[in-house]
């Protein structure tokens, strides 16, 4: 298990990482996602961890042993970067066997593990091909092979899918979830990507300020978000009141059930995305609002809708085909979407 106690990374008088307290890889949960925005310091923690990035103070350990004085190459961690960084002019054979050579292994001994990363990462009738060759989807598959090649004790993956497209994202990252889980690989991933860590991660820790601002399972961090900011970088674009009564919250647009935490005030903030609130018909709701704003997604419209005073966003259900703005619609609280913000 990877433990991080207050860690300071900093370029020059600027702390990236600050006083950063984190803990991943632990029993049950296989795969851990850092998700923050873009310049939060992902980037940066990832490489203190690889040792790649000097440390000012705290420290790192792991099963226990501080690696403070362990080089990157003896830590025994699997890295692949956003692009792949393999060695051009080289085959796919050549570049997944370099972590097995630099260990020792025999030549063929390193050919047969080569054999089993390539069908694990559907590669193998590749191996002969020059990596200058390949997609760039293809060439993320043998950066993973390589990393994993070796039997690491912990993958680092700093964005491995970013400069993909959007296809090909969503598909590899269920192979790597797939291959990380057959392998049994404790992983770490950092991305900006909601999805890519909703899909990947046991666990997703926000980092924020240079710490980590909350770890929770997926499900969990969408639904209990610890404070506003939290909420609002996980999607909420309003924020309402609500007043808690025994297992109910109230809110203006409707009742919530708040019976799987605790809350340390009877007043909540109720985060709301665009699929916690549906726009219908106004004989299907009684609460109703105006139309700001209509946009075409790709199957549905999302609207914005003001709510005597409260601007909200609202996915059209099937009844408003044609609307506009300056219609009026109903308004629906979809209560098991909603985040319940400031959970103990
Ligand atoms: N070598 C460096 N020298 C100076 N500043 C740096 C250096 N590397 C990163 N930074 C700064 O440190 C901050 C954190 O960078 P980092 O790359 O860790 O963020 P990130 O969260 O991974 O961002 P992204 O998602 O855009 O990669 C940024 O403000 C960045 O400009």
């Amino acid at each position: 298990m990877l433990e991080i106690s207050k860690l300071v990374v900093a370029y020059g008088r600027k702390r990236v990482i600050d006083e950063l307290d984190w803990r991943a890889g632990d029993h049950g949960r296989l795969v851990t996602v850092a998700l923050g925005p873009s310049g939060c310091g992902k980037s940066t923690l990832l490489r203190a961890i690889a040792g790649l990035e000097p440390v000012v103070s705290g420290a790192i350990t792991f099963d226990g042993v501080d690696l403070a004085d362990t080089p990157p190459h003896r830590r025994d961690f699997g890295v692949v970067f956003q692009d792949g960084q393999l060695f051009t002019g080289r085959s796919v054979e050549s570049n997944v066997a370099y972590g097995l050579r630099m260990r020792g292994w025999s030549k063929a001994a390193a050919r047969g593990r080569v054999a089993e990363m390539l069908s694990l990462v559907k590669l193998t009738d590749y191996q002969h091909v020059s990596v200058d060759q390949l997609s760039g989807g293809q060439a993320q598959r043998v950066a993973l092979a390589r990393a994993l090649a070796p039997s690491p004790r912990l993958l680092l993956l700093d964005e491995p899918l970013a400069a993909l497209d959007r296809q090909l994202r969503e598909e590899l990252v269920g192979e790597i979830s797939d291959i990380v889980r057959t392998t049994g690989t404790p992983t770490i991933m950092v991305t900006h990507d909601h999805t890519e860590a909703a899909v990947l991660a046991d666990q997703i820790s926000i980092i924020a300020g240079g710490v980590v601002a909350q770890t929770d399972s997926p499900a969990d961090l969408w639904r209990y978000p610890v404070d506003q900011s939290t909420a609002q970088f996980l999607g909420c674009t309003t924020i309402i009141s609500g007043q808690i009564s025994g297992a109910t919250a109230s809110t203006e647009l409707g009742d919530v059930d708040v019976s799987g935490r605790a809350f340390a005030s009877t007043s909540i903030s109720v985060g709301l995305r665009p699929d916690s609130v549906a726009a219908c018909a106004t004989s299907g709701s009684s609460v109703s609002g105006s139309v700001t704003r209509v946009t075409p997604l790709p199957g549905r419209l999302r609207l914005r809708v003001v709510v005597d005073g409260i601007h909200l966003d609202a996915d059209a259900d099937d009844s408003l085909g044609g609307v506009r703005v300056g219609d009026e619609v109903g308004i629906r609280l979809i209560a098991s979407r909603v985040a319940l913000i400031g959970s103990r």
